[in-house]
């Protein structure tokens, strides 16, 4: 089965309020696709609707090609986690994952790899009440990986974990995707998914705002800003501004320097004797980059208002 998540003119409406708005885009194999958006955007929904579980009121979502409802083994095609606390709490983790495998005609030699392979061996014979959110976000993805799935999908994987919880997620990601899966992992906050997003996704108001590669979306943001300090600034800003640089003036002794290479600008100092350090171009983090993407949509809003 192919490796992909289509979405296409997907709408839903609860009551007045529109949730998801005529939205489109592929989840691609071999890749994170980071689906982002601030609370209330609509992610939840459009997860919903691509599991089966919301009819949309137009559009279609397609797993590997397909409508999930006329997927002959589901847990086989797709796998999802979208609340982890969805488990009994009385229930203990192997027994929770041996019914959901047994349901779907799953071999018992997968529960105990999926256990391992989320680090939970030594608590699989404990109840899911008694987990940590951690434990049961675990629990969670260890469900989702069960059908050996070519396609998954985390709601907000990561909310509420500790650094250590949040680490071993992205790697979890990373590794999904480089075995060739495609894997859709949302998220309201974009720091979240520095170093594991391949992709973005970004919705507001159920509506698309951008969708993008993340490095295509970091060297738009980043530009081609350079940054040193030197404490001979105005001579500084003379002769780079005389090279057609545009220079702004930082806290204490730095300039931040656009439309040169950090090559010329060297160049340019060192000719004119100018002293500097420090010199680095700038790289915009992802959280900057989302900033500066959803500044339109929120001006926008703004003047329509
Ligand atoms: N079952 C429902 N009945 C009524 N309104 C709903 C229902 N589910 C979602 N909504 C509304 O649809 C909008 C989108 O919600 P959704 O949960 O999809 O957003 P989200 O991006 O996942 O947000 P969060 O990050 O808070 O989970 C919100 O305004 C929400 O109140």
């Amino acid at each position: 089965m192919e490796a992909s998540i289509e979405v296409r003119g997907l709408r839903k409406r609860y009551g007045p309020a529109l949730a998801v708005d005529d939205l489109t885009f592929t989840v691609r194999p071999g890749q994170v696709t980071g689906f982002v958006g601030p609370n209330g955007a609509g992610k939840s929904t459009t997860m919903r609707m691509i599991l089966g579980l919301d009819r949309p009121d137009a559009g279609t979502a397609l797993v590997g090609g397909r409508p999930y409802r006329t997927l002959r083994t589901p847990l086989c095609a797709v796998g999802a986690m979208l609340d982890a606390s969805a488990v009994h709490p009385g229930r203990k983790a192997r027994d929770h994952l041996l019914w959901l495998a047994h349901s779907n005609g799953l071999p018992v030699r997968r529960v105990d790899e999926v256990l391992a392979a989320v680090g939970l061996e030594s608590a699989a014979r404990r109840r899911a009440g008694g987990f940590s959110l951690g434990m049961r976000q675990r629990l969670g993805i260890a469900a989702a990986l069960l059908g050996d799935p070519p396609v998954l999908m985390f709601d907000e994987p990561v909310n509420g974990l500790d650094p250590e919880g949040i680490a071993w997620i992205r790697g979890l990601l990373r590794s999904l995707a480089g075995e060739g899966r495609a894997v859709l992992v949302s998220s309201h906050l974009m720091g979240e998914l520095e170093g594991s997003a391949d992709h973005l996704v970004v919705i507001g108001r159920g509506r698309l705002i951008a969708d993008t590669g993340v490095r295509e979306l970091l060297a738009a943001a980043s530009g081609d800003r350079v940054e040193l300090r030197t404490g001979r600034r105005g001579e500084a800003m003379t002769v780079l501004s005389r090279a057609g640089a545009t220079v702004s003036a930082g806290a204490r002794d730095t300039l931040t320097v656009a439309g040169l290479s950090a090559e010329r600008i060297i160049a340019a100092l060192t000719g004119a004797g100018v002293e500097f350090s420090g010199i680095t171009e700038h790289r915009a983090t992802l959280e900057e980059a989302y900033m500066e993407l959803t500044r339109d949509a929120v001006e926008h809003r703004a003047e329509a208002s």
